[in-house]
């Protein structure tokens, strides 16, 4: 399952609580959260595009590791270009896995709004540079197979709609 959105608009929050309710299921699941894969498996990878999209093919290539031995991966990144994410998908479904993408539609001036920390305003001040949807470009997804926006639903809400999405590509 490949979370996608701009930072801040809710990717992990909404991770965190479809796993949960995974676990309960008694799925063995797995959170790739960005900003924790950024420390340890993409440690001094930076912003640029070919970074990100080595950043995003390393995340594809553990969450295909997880799915092939029956786990769920769940990996929660910006993934803000449309060929990575193919590029995820394509190696799932080589891995004899099932693909969900879940687009985290919110809308940037909320997530700018939000701004919790505060790179937003970094970003328009110009002192953090490749900054998504500031500059740096997100290509919203054409082939999301759920989109939630956390402006709109409320984290149970988000979570419900992705938790039954996966259900429909299970069956
Ligand atoms: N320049 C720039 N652009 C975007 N984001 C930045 C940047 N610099 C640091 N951060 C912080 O890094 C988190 C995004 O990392 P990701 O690995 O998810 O990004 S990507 O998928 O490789 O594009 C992102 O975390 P989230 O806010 O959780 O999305 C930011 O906190
Ligand atoms: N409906 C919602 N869904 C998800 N997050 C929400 C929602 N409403 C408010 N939030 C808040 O927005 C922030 C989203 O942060 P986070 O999940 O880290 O986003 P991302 O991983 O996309 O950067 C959190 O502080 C979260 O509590």
């Amino acid at each position: 399952m490949l979370f996608t959105g701009l930072s801040g608009a809710g990717k992990s929050t909404i991770a965190r609580a479809v796993a949960a309710r995974l676990l309960e299921q008694g799925d063995l699941v797995s959170v790739l959260d960005g900003d924790e894969v950024r420390q340890v498996l993409s440690a001094g990878l930076g912003f640029d595009a070919e970074d990100r999209a080595r950043n995003v093919a390393r995340i594809a290539w553990v969450a295909a590791e997880i799915a092939r031995v029956g786990g769920t991966a769940i990996a929660a990144p910006i993934a803000p270009f449309a060929a990575g994410r193919a590029q995820a998908r394509r190696r799932a479904e080589a891995a004899g896995a099932r693909f969900l993408l879940v687009h985290v539609a919110t809308p940037l001036a909320v997530c700018e709004a939000r701004d919790r920390k505060g790179l937003y305003a970094a970003a328009r001040e110009g002192r953090l540079p490749d900054f998504t949807g500031v500059s740096s470009p997100y290509e919203a997804p054409l082939d999301a197979d759920v989109t939630v926006d956390a402006a709109v639903a409320a984290v149970d809400e988000a979570a419900d709609a992705v938790v039954a999405a996966l259900a429909a590509v299970r069956r």
